[in-house]
């Protein structure tokens, strides 16, 4: 594979996202739930592992499962340590520089993208899973035997609702702002950008009048779609062009509910850090870091 950096979109100028090649799940004969076994590697740029790290605070795992940070952005070779602002010079345990070696010890044919967020077992040196989606569920029901608390994110009496929530989101909003960002015909961009406003004002409405997307409690839908909101007025409304209106000031529902996430519950708050992720999307257009908007979130009231 060639820079990682600039193949983002394939030949037809729109964004691909590829699927997972790991997916096994902890409580797998091969993956038992242990304590201080499992690593999760994570960029602070990306909202995919942003959810994982949400879910691990949220779930008050963090004694249980260790982190380590790549770069906010990616390299020539894809994801690399880089020893500054939280990510060490080298893996911590094989001294690796980039996360495409630790894919390659892992399965030396790999050959598609070295994708965070990864959850490897130090025990097998295996990935067992890198798909986000399945990571979260892990960690809010797979750990239980061995530590963090009983809050369930995917409570089963709400899980169709969740699951349609998530499904709608996903397509036009967590992945339609990448291909929005990463088009590169007017064809591609078109096609996306304006879906990903109608979702919005599709959440707007959802929104009215309450602190959660579904029902009256935090769910699995909330961090999905938060790891989005968050990093969309700083990066992808100036950087990846999804333009046509900011949440602080024609989303008020979206922006009161992000707000209260971000300022009431520090697995939201402690789990981003705006300055990381302006400077990881800004080089993934080559564009400067942009100033503004500042600040990064508005205050609690206003
Ligand atoms: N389906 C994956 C997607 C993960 C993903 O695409 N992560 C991006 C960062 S936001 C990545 O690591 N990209 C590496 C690359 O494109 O080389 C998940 O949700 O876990």
């Amino acid at each position: 594979m060639t820079d990682q950096r600039l193949n983002q979109a394939s030949e037809d100028g729109k964004f691909h996202r590829q699927s997972a090649q790991f997916r096994s799940s902890i409580g797998d004969d091969k993956y038992p739930a242990e304590k201080g076994r499992y690593i999760l590697y994570y960029s602070p740029v990306c909202p995919w592992a942003g959810r994982t790290l949400i879910f691990r605070k949220l779930k008050e795992l963090e004694g249980v499962i260790d982190t380590v940070q790549v770069s906010e952005y990616i390299g020539t070779d894809g994801w690399f340590f880089t020893g500054t602002d939280g990510s060490p010079e080298s893996d911590p345990r094989y001294g690796f520089r980039t996360l495409k070696e630790l894919y390659h010890m892992v399965d030396p044919n790999y050959n598609l993208r070295f994708t965070v967020p990864v959850l490897f077992d130090t025990k097998t040196k295996t990935i067992v899973n890198n798909e986000s989606s399945e990571i979260i569920r892990m960690l809010n029901s797979g750990f239980s035997s061995v530590g963090g608390n009983d809050l369930d994110l995917y409570p089963e009496l709400l899980r169709s609702e969740i699951d349609e929530f998530n499904e709608l989101i996903y397509h036009t909003l967590n992945n339609g702002v990448y291909k929005t960002g990463f088009a590169e015909t007017q064809e591609a961009y078109d096609e996306n950008v304006y879906k990903i406003f109608e979702t919005l004002d599709y959440v707007e409405e959802k929104l009215k009048g309450k602190d959660y997307v579904i029902g009256d409690i935090l769910t699995e839908s909330d961090v999905r779609l938060f790891v989005t909101i968050a990093r969309f007025d700083v990066a992808y409304f100036t950087i990846f062009r999804c333009n046509l209106r900011m949440i602080r000031y024609e989303y008020p529902n979206i922006d009161r509910w992000y707000r209260g996430l971000y300022y009431n519950n520090p697995a939201f708050k402690e789990t981003i850090d705006f300055d990381l992720v302006k400077r990881g999307y800004s080089k993934t257009r080559f564009l400067p870091v942009p100033a503004g908007p500042i600040p990064a979130i508005l205050p609690k009231s206003q």
